[in-house]
């Protein structure tokens, strides 16, 4: 698996201010969704475009688009504080939506919501979601793509431990992953360390230690 590290200054600025005890809701919702920006920036360097014709003021010239816009697919909640980001800088992409919560016992992912086309065939996926831990949750998102006929799944998350990248890149699915970081690990929670706490909990309520 293609695994890419963000480690831009501003990406570490922001992923600082996220990672930080004090940092409050709003400032941590404004820097996910800065970092997003560049996650996804530094995600979308090798998709695919097209030439065609368009005029200057001055003069006819040949103009630059995505030849086949992604998927977004947030993995609900914490990923929808990276929905808004992506679409910006991807105007031309539609989006669909899978909710998992992680069993706070087994750690393994429950499913609640899965709005998805139904043949993703052809279509570049982008899958949102901050956090990559065990990689339970991930997997379980990128099968339900992979079942759809997707052959291009690319992962934008903020902190990644190595145990859910290696298990990513275990599973024989066509993945790519974007990171601000890869971590020391998780602990015995299943939390990744350092990490920033449950990105979830940090940008719409609730603030548990670990
Ligand atoms: O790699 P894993 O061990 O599966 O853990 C990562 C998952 O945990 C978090 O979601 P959570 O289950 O806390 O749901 P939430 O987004 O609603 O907080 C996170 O956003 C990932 O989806
Ligand atoms: O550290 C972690 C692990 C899983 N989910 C989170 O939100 N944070
Ligand atoms: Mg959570």
């Amino acid at each position: 698996m293609d695994v890419l590290v963000v480690d831009h200054p501003l990406a570490q600025t922001r992923l600082t201010a996220m990672r930080r005890t004090e940092t409050d809701s709003g400032v941590f919702r404004a820097s996910l969704h800065e970092l997003t920006t560049m996650v996804v920036y530094e995600a979308a360097r090798l998709f695919a475009v097209e030439k065609y014709p368009i005029e200057t003021p001055v003069a006819p010239t040949e103009g630059t688009r995505l030849a086949n816009p992604p998927l977004i697919v947030p993995v609900l909640r914490a990923g929808l504080g990276m929905a808004d980001a992506a679409l910006g800088l991807l105007p031309e992409s539609s989006m669909g939506f899978v909710g998992l919560a992680r069993d706070e016992e087994t750690h393994e992912p429950r499913a609640y919501m899965e709005s998805l086309p139904a043949d993703l065939t052809g279509r570049p996926v982008l899958v949102l979601d901050p956090m990559l831990a065990t990689g339970g949750s991930l997997l379980h998102c990128c099968r339900l793509l992979a079942d759809r006929g997707c052959t291009d799944i690319i992962i934008c998350c903020v902190l990644a431990a190595p145990e859910g990248v290696e298990r990513l890149a275990q599973s024989g699915l066509p993945l790519r992953l974007v990171t601000a970081s890869i971590d020391e690990g998780l602990n015995e929670k299943a939390y990744i360390v350092p990490g920033l706490g449950d990105a979830g909990d940090r940008q719409f309520g609730g603030m548990r230690r670990f």
